[in-house]
């Protein structure tokens, strides 16, 4: 039964599964995820929405998701400015939604903040081609309206060719220059067409590039963030983050240059034109028109936002509660909870829909008040037209260039009007993006930081007087002090909470102590670069949690400079490397998500050749064999303590057996070290370490 769950949850990769399940709002183009809907269906409760309820899909000329971005492979060197120039554009200060979203407080972000960080991305001072791109796009958007523009000329050209045709113009005169004229016509759509194709085409690399590189940059930004934040964030809510605001760039990137620019110059120029041919009464017409309609839009989408907030956030919620409870799949089983789950997530679904409904509905009232407005307009013009005509101010031909006029305005101005929804929306999405990008790292380098020098023979480990705590008023540790002088093996005992992990944490700086010091090799570690302080320490986590790849892979990830024979070398010393030949694939096996495809010691042993490889002059060694079977612990520490010969090593154990061999074990009592010495020294004091070794050793 066991192995059967455990096959059920391997198979799925939460990752994608949970994108599939999540409340299926498709930003766009709902066709490019036919499995999104199919599994929504499938897995949502009976009250779940339909797409029905969404906006419609608009034409994004960049359809694909942020996220294939986001995990791009090769990470451009120049990203680094850019994120950079990003976070210069926010202005810090404290942020409710950052703290409602990710659990900690980040920098308020406008809309004017996001649009002057795009352009960093669309005009990079750094790099012409993209540049040169834009200008040529531009060009190629330019040459497209202006022939759009011309179209409705050529054509009451024609018109009033026909109309005088038996008046006082000869009958082949009249048809040349009618035909001219239409074959005129015909070319200048084409031209239209072709050169607004050319454009998307040349466009399409920018966007991408831009795309790729904002992604690239809070992928990078996720990794320099504190383990505080990363502990206190939801994975839901962080990936629906970063995958919405990646769609919101390609959307508002494409929107800006190609549909709110040039749909601005187009109505001006159409307006004026209508002025100019026609009289101040059309031009006053349109442009009130335009007028109106661009109130209205502002007001009702400003007014429907709110309802776009809530669908994110019930989105995220949702979410949240489906990873967490895939991932805790067995648990669920174990306590027969499935009902429980489901209703838990229905009801964050059920948010969902009610947002989602109102964002519907209220898009009906905008839609249908935009048409009204454009109708309106359009009936008062083509009645002046007709008066105009009457009394022979104007000809039939000018009537049909209004019409054509007013028709191809109403396309980019209905299309504004979404077009100004979409980016509202979008900016929305991205705001919690660039939030995230906000979010400032508290423990970094300090600007030229030493390189932290420590090899086998310095590489000492002191805490002076270190005072810490998670959270204010649980005091973790209080005046801890001990020093483990260069290669020892030193052992750290403790009732459990005792605070042994916490004191690796905070080796690794993944956390500041309140007061006090740590020096590796003589070296505050407050003071040196993190990256090497990192670097000169490997350990053997409590939960080795491994990658989704092979168990080559995972090993190898440990040190990648090292070669395929070195990773056999360090599954060889972490007694694996005779179960991997054995399996079917060998080294390529893939271990599963978070290696649920292997058992507890399987994955500990990997976690052990990963240390190996890493050949780091510190070791640690956090619970490292807790999940062995006697004679696998027995080989292990065996070849453990080959691998700790002259390194400096910290073995945190409960199991006080594979500790007696430790030049001094120290206990961890009430925030400090309340005991040390060794094995036997220990047993003659009778303190706690005797308590806890003779509760071990009850026969
Ligand atoms: N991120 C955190 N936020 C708040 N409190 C925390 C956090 N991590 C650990 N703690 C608390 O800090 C204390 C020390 O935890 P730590 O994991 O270091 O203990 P430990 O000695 O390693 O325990 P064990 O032997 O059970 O693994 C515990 O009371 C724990 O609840």
């Amino acid at each position: 039964m066991a192995l059967l769950l455990r096959s059920v949850r391997n198979s799925c990769n939460f990752g994608q599964f949970t994108r599939h399940l999540s409340t299926g709002r498709v930003y766009r183009a709902p066709v490019k995820y036919p499995n999104y809907f199919l599994a929504t269906r499938v897995l949502s409760t009976n009250k779940f929405h339909t797409s029905a309820t969404h906006e419609k899909p608009s034409q994004n000329p960049f359809g694909t998701s942020g996220v294939g971005n986001f995990f791009a492979k090769k990470r451009p060197k120049k990203g680094v400015q850019h994120h950079q120039q990003v976070r210069n554009c926010f202005h810090p200060g404290i942020s409710s939604g950052a703290r409602e979203v990710f659990g900690v407080d980040g920098p308020e972000v406008t809309s004017t903040d996001m649009v002057k960080a795009m352009m960093a991305y669309i005009w990079p001072k750094d790099d012409s081609l993209v540049r040169k791109r834009v200008v040529i796009s531009l060009s190629l958007l330019a040459a497209a309206k202006l022939l759009n523009v011309g179209v409705p000329f050529l054509f009451k050209g024609a018109v009033d060719a026909l109309s005088v045709l038996n008046v006082n113009t000869p009958a082949d005169t009249a048809l040349t220059l009618t035909t001219s004229l239409l074959i005129g016509y015909g070319i200048a759509r084409l031209g239209a067409a072709g050169f607004n194709e050319l454009r998307n085409a040349v466009f399409a690399r920018v966007a991408q590039h831009s795309i790729r590189r904002i992604a690239t940059n809070v992928f990078m930004h996720l990794h320099n963030l504190d383990l505080s934040f990363h502990l206190n964030r939801q994975t839901g809510a962080v990936s629906k983050t970063i995958d919405r605001g990646s769609r919101g760039i390609n959307f508002v990137l494409s929107a800006m240059v190609f549909n709110i620019v040039p749909t601005i110059f187009e109505l001006a120029l159409v307006s004026s034109i209508l002025g100019i041919k026609c009289g101040a009464a059309f031009a006053g017409i349109s442009m009130g028109c335009v007028g109106v309609y661009a109130l209205y839009t502002l007001g009702v989408t400003q007014w429907r936002t709110k309802y776009r907030v809530f669908m994110n956030q019930a989105e995220n919620e949702a979410g949240n509660k489906a990873i967490d409870s895939l991932i805790n799949y067995e648990t669920v089983k174990y306590f027969n909870n499935e009902k429980y789950e489901t209703n838990q997530y229905d009801a964050s679904l059920k948010k969902y829909k009610d947002a989602s409904l109102k964002t519907s509905s209220s898009l009906a009232l905008l839609n249908f008040g935009q048409n009204a407005i454009f109708s309106v307009a359009l009936s008062a013009i083509m009645v002046l037209a007709a008066k105009e005509i009457a009394a022979g101010n104007m000809t039939v031909g000018d009537l049909v260039m209004v019409n054509g006029l007013l028709f191809q305005l109403s396309i980019p101005l209905g299309f504004l009007g979404s077009v100004y929804r979409e980016v509202r929306q979008a900016l929305l999405d991205m705001r919690s993006m660039f939030m995230l990008m906000g979010v400032d790292s508290k423990i970094q380098s300090k600007p030229s930081a030493p390189y932290l020098y420590v090899d086998r023979t310095n590489a000492s480990i002191e805490f002076r007087n270190v005072c810490f705590q998670y959270e204010t008023g649980k005091a973790v540790f209080d005046q801890l002090t001990f020093e483990i002088p260069a290669g020892r093996k030193i052992a750290f005992v403790g009732g459990s909470g005792s605070g042994k992990s916490s004191m690796v944490r905070l080796l690794y700086r993944f956390f500041e102590p309140i007061s006090g010091d740590i020096l590796i090799g003589g070296q505050n570690i407050k003071d040196v670069d993190l990256n090497s302080l990192r670097k000169a320490i490997a350990i053997v986590p409590q939960d080795s949690v491994l990658f989704h790849d092979t168990i080559r892979h995972n090993i190898h990830y440990g040190n990648l400079k090292k070669n395929q024979d070195e990773v056999e070398v360090a599954a060889k010393m972490a007694d694996l490397h005779d179960s991997i030949v054995q399996w079917p694939n060998g080294y390529a096996t893939q271990v599963g998500e978070r290696g649920l495809k292997l058992s507890g010691g399987e994955k500990q042993r990997v976690a052990i050749a990963r240390a190996i490889l890493k050949n780091a002059p510190i070791l640690v060694f956090d619970e490292a064999t807790s999940s062995l079977d006697s004679i696998t612990e027995h080989n292990i520490l065996q070849a453990l303590a080959r691998a700790t010969e002259g390194r400096t090593s910290i073995c945190i154990a409960h199991r006080l057996s594979t500790v007696m061999d430790a030049d001094e074990i120290f206990v961890l009592e009430n925030g400090c070290v309340g005991d040390r010495g060794t094995h036997q020294e220990l047993l003659q004091k009778g303190g706690l370490y005797t308590k806890l070794w003779e509760t071990q050793n009850k026969k």
